[in-house]
């Protein structure tokens, strides 16, 4: 199981457009269209089965909230931050 972070660790790994809120990353994605955002989800849920590492996903009207943290350790692990670069670069 992946170690927690410490704060200092997230802000080093976080990539730079997510948050920390509490014990999640969280970053908000816009999209053009709502069905643009709903591809999106689609996607991020793929990579999140790849990973085994499942974020909460709140799709609205052209954008999706997205919010990780690692259930199992009780906090932000690097499971929360490679999954969150992954996403970015899904988005781009
Ligand atoms: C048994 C445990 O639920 C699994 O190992 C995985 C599934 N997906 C998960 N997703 C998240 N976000 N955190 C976890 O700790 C986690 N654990």
């Amino acid at each position: 199981m992946a170690d927690l972070l410490s704060e200092a660790e997230i802000e080093a790994q976080k990539p730079a457009d997510w948050t920390v809120e509490g014990d999640e990353l969280v970053r908000t994605y816009e999209f053009d269209s709502y069905l643009e955002g709903v591809g999106f989800a689609a996607g991020a849920g793929g990579l999140a089965e790849e990973a085994f590492h499942h974020p909460e996903l709140t799709i609205g009207w052209r954008e999706v909230e997205v919010r990780l943290t690692t259930h199992d350790a009780g906090g932000i692990t690097e499971n929360d931050t490679d999954l969150a670069a992954r996403f970015d670069e899904l988005a781009d």
